[in-house]
């Protein structure tokens, strides 16, 4: 069962990130009162980003126990460790560096030394720990598969927090390429056509078994993908259709992202 997705419009960028902000936490303290635990799985991009500075300066953002709440990442550029366009090192300044986070519970993607320190890996990138994208995303899936229930691949993430690319590409999941229709839960990505060209990306298969996915959308450049992403597109064309839970599709988006929608749908 997947959930049909929602449009939730907002006034414009600023109002987004601070509803957005107190969704998430929201949502985050119902995940703990019912289960004991939460999970989150993070996204990159100006949205994504500008939403964690809104989590951490919300008056509530004391109300959810951070040291047990999971954190996730959708995708990674393939990059150095201490490099600025790691989605990971721009969460952390945002939110994490700021919140009493469990570290044994912040999962980075692509980034070895942060989850065991020291072990250099011949032939790896430099400080990311891994030779290639493809043993970052196999060990990124078994980290994946020992927090999942038994029998599953992947945990049933309480919110996936994705961002969308003005061709409709979530996470590294881009239009008529390879990942989009991978089935394994984790994949390399190469040949990127937004910089830069390697990545690591969880699967659609991987964001359909959270129970809430919540694509957050702002500005006027994205309008023409999110107008595509509700006129009946398919996965391989616009990623972003294929990013659906299994409770509820939530599209948060401004005014601007909107405005290319029929009417009647905004
Ligand atoms: O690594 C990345 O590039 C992001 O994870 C990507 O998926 C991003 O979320 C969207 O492209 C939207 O990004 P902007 O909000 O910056 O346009």
């Amino acid at each position: 069962m997947t959930a049909e997705p929602q449009l939730v419009p907002h006034r414009d960028a600023g109002l987004l990130a601070r509803a957005t902000a107190a969704r998430l936490i929201t949502r985050l303290i119902d995940g703990q009162a019912a289960r004991g635990e939460a999970s989150v799985v993070l996204t990159g991009g100006g949205i994504g980003i500008a939403l964690l500075r809104a989590v951490r300066t919300s008056p509530a953002v004391d109300a959810v126990d951070w040291s047990r709440v999971d954190v996730w990442w959708g995708d990674e550029r393939f990059v150095p460790a201490d490099s600025p366009d790691r989605n990971d090192r721009q969460a952390r300044e945002a939110l994490l560096d700021h919140i009493p986070v469990d570290p044994k519970r912040v999962f980075p993607m692509g980034h070895r030394a942060a989850q065991t320190a020291g072990g250099d890996v011949e032939g790896a990138t430099a400080a990311s720990g891994y030779a290639d994208p493809e043993s970052a995303a196999a060990e990124y899936a078994a980290l994946l598969a020992g927090r999942a229930a038994p029998g599953a691949a992947v945990p049933a993430f309480d919110v996936v927090l994705l961002g969308l690319g003005p061709e409709g590409h979530v996470a590294s999941l881009f239009p008529n390429s390879p990942g989009v229709v991978a089935t394994e839960p984790v994949v390399a990505v190469h040949d990127c056509p937004k910089p830069p060209p390697e990545r690591i990306s969880l699967t659609l298969p991987t964001i359909q078994s959270a129970r809430e996915v919540w694509v957050i959308v702002a500005g006027e450049e994205k309008a023409a993908a999110v107008a595509a992403s509700f006129s009946g597109a398919g996965p391989i064309d616009v990623p972003a259709t294929g990013a659906v839970g299994r409770e509820r599709t939530l599209w948060l988006v401004d005014q601007a992202a909107a405005s290319r929608l029929p009417a009647p749908q905004r």
